[in-house]
């Protein structure tokens, strides 16, 4: 069966790759708009959902609300949208010759749920084998943090952080592992406030069997946050 492409709108956010599914969703004109722009409208959005709910806006605690909400999207929790915020990782050689697994563990993760738009929060731990070049440690938790900061489902932004490593370190042995609990699924309907979501991706030598226990090993899944 010939799949009809023209239907999968999945673009990629300003860069030239092909867009792949793990792409966040972008419309094309996503970036037409300025954010000060987009902080005016998605104003007038917020102050419209809160009316509807019957709040009254003159109230002194409510009236700045709608323009607290729409920076905090823009800037903040929705920030990673932006291709310009990407952090430039800086790699360097590996001199040392530093040959085995290097574990970045416990990054804290602060997403949002793209189908409620409620908080994701948890713990991300990422390893990767040196093909060569090295990254700044930092950037590692810089990178969680860029694509956590979308809407997102979890097994997309385990993805997204694995494949952007794997561009910067020019390897595909690298690997993540995400463990977050759902406001969605903790604060309401089911309301488990015990569950949390574990989600992985394993790259080239993480696949093999004894690499990829080394690195469980090392990250221990230790679920307290
Ligand atoms: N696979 C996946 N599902 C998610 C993620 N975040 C939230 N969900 C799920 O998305 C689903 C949306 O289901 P719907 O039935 O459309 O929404 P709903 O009626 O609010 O569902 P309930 O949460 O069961 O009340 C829910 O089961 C959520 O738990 C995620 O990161 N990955
Ligand atoms: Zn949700």
């Amino acid at each position: 069966m010939e799949i009809d492409n023209t239907t999968k709108n999945h673009d990629s956010i300003g860069e030239n790759h092909v867009g792949t599914s793990a792409d966040t969703p972008m419309k094309a004109d996503a970036f037409k708009l300025t954010s000060a722009e987009k902080i005016e409208i998605i104003k007038d959005d917020v102050r419209h959902i809160m009316e509807t709910l019957g709040l009254d806006l003159t109230d002194d605690s409510l009236s700045g609300t709608p323009n607290r909400v729409a920076k905090m999207f823009v800037n903040e929790i929705f920030g990673g949208l932006d291709p310009q915020k990407k952090p430039s990782a800086s790699t360097f050689d590996n001199k040392y010759k530093y040959g085995e697994m290097l574990v970045e563990k416990n990054i804290t993760v602060y997403s949002t749920c793209e189908h409620h738009l409620l908080p994701i929060v948890g713990r991300a731990h990422i390893a990767y084998i040196s093909n060569g070049t090295v990254v700044g440690l930092s950037k590692m938790n810089r990178i969680v943090d860029y694509f956590a900061k979308r809407p997102q489902v979890q097994e997309r932004l385990t993805i997204q952080v694995v494949k952007e490593l794997q561009k910067v370190l020019n390897t595909e042995d690298v690997a993540c592992v995400i463990d977050a609990k759902h406001l969605c699924v903790n604060s309401r309907g089911i309301r488990d406030i015990e569950s949390s979501t574990v989600t992985s991706e394993f790259g080239g030598q993480f696949k093999n069997k004894d690499i990829k226990r080394e690195f469980l090993d090392y990250i221990k899944l230790d679920t307290t946050f």
